[in-house]
């Protein structure tokens, strides 16, 4: 495409040399540029990226887009604002594939990895091709890669979604994050339907307040846009036990659709049951009802469940087809995994990180648990830090033993994060908590103490099979750590 074009839409801009040479790729990282390349300048919140316009254009980057002067042998475009500018090229040079596509966006504290997954199978189900992209993973065509974000900057997202629109999927099932709202990562998608799961305290270390957090995940509903064809409707689905889902509503332009438990909704589940196995419910909607037998547990999956349930009903999938697949999900990696190496006790892996996760987590646990039930919980480095003593106070509140340990410590000292954890626990009998910052030694421990009937909550870190001590990603998985814990235990 001719740099000329790609600049088309950008107002204001001001062009320093040849605009009309052929850009073959863009990027905004100086480490990964190619000859023929565009390379985008952007502010970070650790370097800045105009700092690395010469060595950009020493590979071979032809243009640079910067929000400055700049003085390299290339041409320089000049726009105010380079990340929203990024957007906008990223959705041209890979030829607009969300217009493509059926974008289902899911935003929310919680679940969003859950939803993005119930969303995908039911369609999967029902003979349509998804691509899907979320804290797990990424998955174009049949090929499952890595992701470092759960949502992509714009110019990976939109390349992935021409892959995936190439490899002939008809929707693109996303987990939208605040901070890729707040940054603009999703800025010039054109989104078909997005579903709020919930709106809870965490990343404050980011948004500061939680009136800026709600602000920030409003924007994918502010976004959904007008269309007025009936293949293109779009839809907000929300949540209608949460009381943000008011702002969305007020905000969005689309038809809205509501699920929930507690009040009147357009899916609703009610006669909801709790168990071991899992969870029971009746579900009534604008379709029809039905009852449903899940193997995913607790109530807050009863909610992941309605949200996939009420997006599926808008496209078309018939209930049946709904039940059908939903019933037959396992679990999702990571969330609410059990462990099970022949113990006589219950060991689960859940990647409840924020106050909200947690306590669901282990009200969940408090339904079925006939012995002790202990809780291994750290919190995560160089992130909110107001969570900490809150999710201390939430393990001890809930658990018989909680072992405060480390999760993701990054460029924090783990001694001082548990700190932090134990300052909300000054009302609390200190025989009730301890703390051990080797994450392996806290769940050996833990291990060691269960009895028969007991249950073990490893809390945070769900299917990371890493642990991030300063600048070393360090081989780590709950789940395998766990299972050694069990085998040694039984051997003693
Ligand atoms: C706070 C945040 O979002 N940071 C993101 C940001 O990093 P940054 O601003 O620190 O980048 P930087 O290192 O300062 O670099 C600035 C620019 O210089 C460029 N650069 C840098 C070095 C160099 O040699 N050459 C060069 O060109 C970089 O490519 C970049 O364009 O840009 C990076 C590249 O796109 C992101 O990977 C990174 O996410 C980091 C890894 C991160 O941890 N983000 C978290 C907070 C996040 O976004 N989480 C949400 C999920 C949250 C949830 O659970 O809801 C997510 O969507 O992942
Ligand atoms: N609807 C929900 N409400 C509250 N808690 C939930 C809900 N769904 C899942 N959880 C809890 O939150 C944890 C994370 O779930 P999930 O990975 O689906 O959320 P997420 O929004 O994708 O998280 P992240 O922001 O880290 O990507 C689960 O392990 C579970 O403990
Ligand atoms: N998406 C979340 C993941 C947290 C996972 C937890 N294990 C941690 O490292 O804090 C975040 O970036 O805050
Ligand atoms: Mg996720």
């Amino acid at each position: 495409m001719l740099l000329k074009d790609l600049l088309a839409p950008l107002l204001p801009v001001q062009v320093k040399g040849n605009d009309t040479m052929e850009i073959t790729g863009i990027t905004a990282d100086s480490r990964k540029v190619k000859p023929g390349d565009l390379f985008i300048c952007l502010r970070g919140f650790t370097v800045d990226g105009h700092a690395f316009a010469a060595k950009a254009v020493e590979q071979g980057a032809v243009a640079v887009l910067a929000d400055c002067e700049l003085e390299v042998p290339a041409t320089v475009v000049r726009v105010p604002d380079t990340r929203r500018a990024m957007a906008m090229i990223a959705d041209l040079f890979y030829g607009s594939p969300t217009r493509e596509l059926k974008v289902i966006g899911v935003t929310g504290t919680n679940g969003k990895t859950t939803t993005t997954n119930l969303i995908d199978k039911i369609l999967r189900d029902y003979q349509k091709k998804t691509g899907l992209i979320g804290t797990i993973h990424m998955r174009i065509g049949d090929q499952v890669e890595e992701v470092k974000n759960t949502t992509p900057e714009a110019l990976e997202l939109q390349r992935s979604f021409r892959r995936m629109r190439d490899a002939g999927a008809e929707y693109a099932i996303i987990e939208v994050s605040s901070h890729a709202l707040q940054m603009g990562r999703v800025r010039g998608c054109d989104v078909h339907t997005a579903v709020f799961t919930n709106l809870t305290q965490d990343h404050l270390d980011f948004h500061k307040t939680m009136d800026n957090y709600r602000f920030a995940k409003s924007l994918l509903f502010a976004q959904l846009g007008n269309e007025y064809r009936l293949d293109r409707l779009k839809t907000a689905v929300l949540n209608a036990d949460d009381s943000s889902s008011q702002l969305f509503a007020e905000v969005t332009p689309a038809r809205v659709i509501t699920y929930g438990i507690d009040r009147p909704a357009d899916v609703r589940a009610q006669q909801v049951r709790i168990s071991r196995q899992g969870t029971s419910f009746q579900v009534q909607t604008f379709a029809g009802s039905i009852t449903l037998n899940l193997r995913l547990m607790g109530k807050f999956n009863v909610y992941n469940a309605l949200a996939a349930i009420a997006v599926a009903l808008v496209e078309g999938v018939p209930l049946e087809a709904i039940k059908a697949s939903l019933e037959q999900v396992k679990g999702v990696n990571g969330r609410f995994e059990p462990v099970d190496a022949g113990q006589d006790f219950t060991v689960i892996v859940d990647y409840s990180h924020t106050p909200d996760s947690l306590e669901n987590a282990l009200m969940t646990i408090k339904e079925f648990a006939q012995g002790r039930i202990f809780c291994v919980v750290g919190c995560g480095g160089d992130r909110d830090r107001g969570k900490r003593p809150i999710m201390a106070q939430i393990a001890t509140k809930y658990a018989d033993i909680s072992v405060l340990t480390s999760d993701n410590p990054r460029s924090e000292d783990p001694e001082a994060i548990i700190d932090d954890m134990i300052a909300g626990l000054a009302q609390v009998p200190v025989d009730r908590y301890l703390r051990i910052a080797d994450r392996s030694e806290a769940i050996q421990y833990a291990v060691s103490q269960a009895k028969a009937n007991d249950v073990i909550l490893i809390a945070g870190k769900g299917h990371e099979t890493y642990q991030l001590i300063k600048d070393q990603v360090l081989p780590f998985d709950d789940r395998e750590v766990a299972r050694a814990a069990i085998k040694n235990s039984a051997r003693l």
